[in-house]
């Protein structure tokens, strides 16, 4: 694998996405011809029925393998071969999605939830070489989200209170790989960290 991945994670409404428009535009970032990209995917087949699901009661054990069988899809198809052709890779949310949030939709149902859902991935995925984990308060990032208009079935303040609290001790085992970012700040000033970050990297690397 010749290329990077860089991954943005964080619960709803933590900025990501924001982040993500902005670093395409930036002229620094633009200049490693970076591939941006995102989980779910969008228009494929996984991606749909994982919006489907998203959108209804489906249980939560079918929901995590339709985001898995996405992340095999993206890997395939997107990311596997951009890394191989030696481009980098920034995508708005990765597999660590599914450790936070499957995590906890499972965490009554399989024991060590946690520890399941991420040996699922074992021995197939791609481990991101760098991950920045928008971290805010979800009483902040729910009220975000209720002003952007739509409402999905994960944004409640206690589940996902529970998701950033996996997100940070998947930050803390990994602290070489997770730069934690106080996304409660404006989007210019996160940019321009995340941004530097970045440009860091990939200078070093
Ligand atoms: N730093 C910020 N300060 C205040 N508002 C912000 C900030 N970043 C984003 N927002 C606003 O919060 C809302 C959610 O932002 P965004 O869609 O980027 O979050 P996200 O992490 O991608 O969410 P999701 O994962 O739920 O799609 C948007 O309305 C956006 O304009
Ligand atoms: C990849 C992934 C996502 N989710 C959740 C997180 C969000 O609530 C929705 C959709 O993501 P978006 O960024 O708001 O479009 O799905 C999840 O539970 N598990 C995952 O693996």
């Amino acid at each position: 694998m010749k290329g990077k991945l860089i991954t943005l994670e964080g619960i709803d409404g933590s900025g990501k996405s924001t982040v993500a428009k902005k670093l395409q535009e930036n002229p620094e970032i633009k200049a490693f011809e970076p591939v941006f990209t995102r989980e779910p995917t969008r228009g494929t087949l996984t991606g749909n029925a994982v919006e489907k699901a998203i959108q209804s009661d489906t249980d939560q054990l079918a929901e995590l393998f339709l985001f898995t069988a996405d992340h095999a899809e993206h890997l395939a198809k997107l990311v596997k071969p951009a890394l191989e052709s030696g481009k980098t890779v920034i995508s708005d949310r990765y597999s660590d999605s599914r450790y936070a949030y499957q995590g906890i939709t499972l965490k009554t149902r399989l024991e060590n939830s946690l520890e399941w859902v991420k040996n699922l991935h074992r021995g197939w995925t791609i481990v991101p070489d760098l991950t920045f984990l928008f971290d805010i308060r979800p009483e902040i990032s729910v009220e975000r989200c209720g002003r952007r208009g739509e409402q999905s079935k994960f944004e409640k303040i206690e589940f996902l209170r529970g998701v950033r609290e996996t997100f940070l001790r998947l930050a803390a085992e990994d602290p070489e790989r997770f730069i934690v970012i106080d996304a409660s700040l404006s989007p210019e000033s996160i940019e321009k960290e995340v941004a530097e970050k970045i440009l860091e990297f990939l200078n070093r690397n």
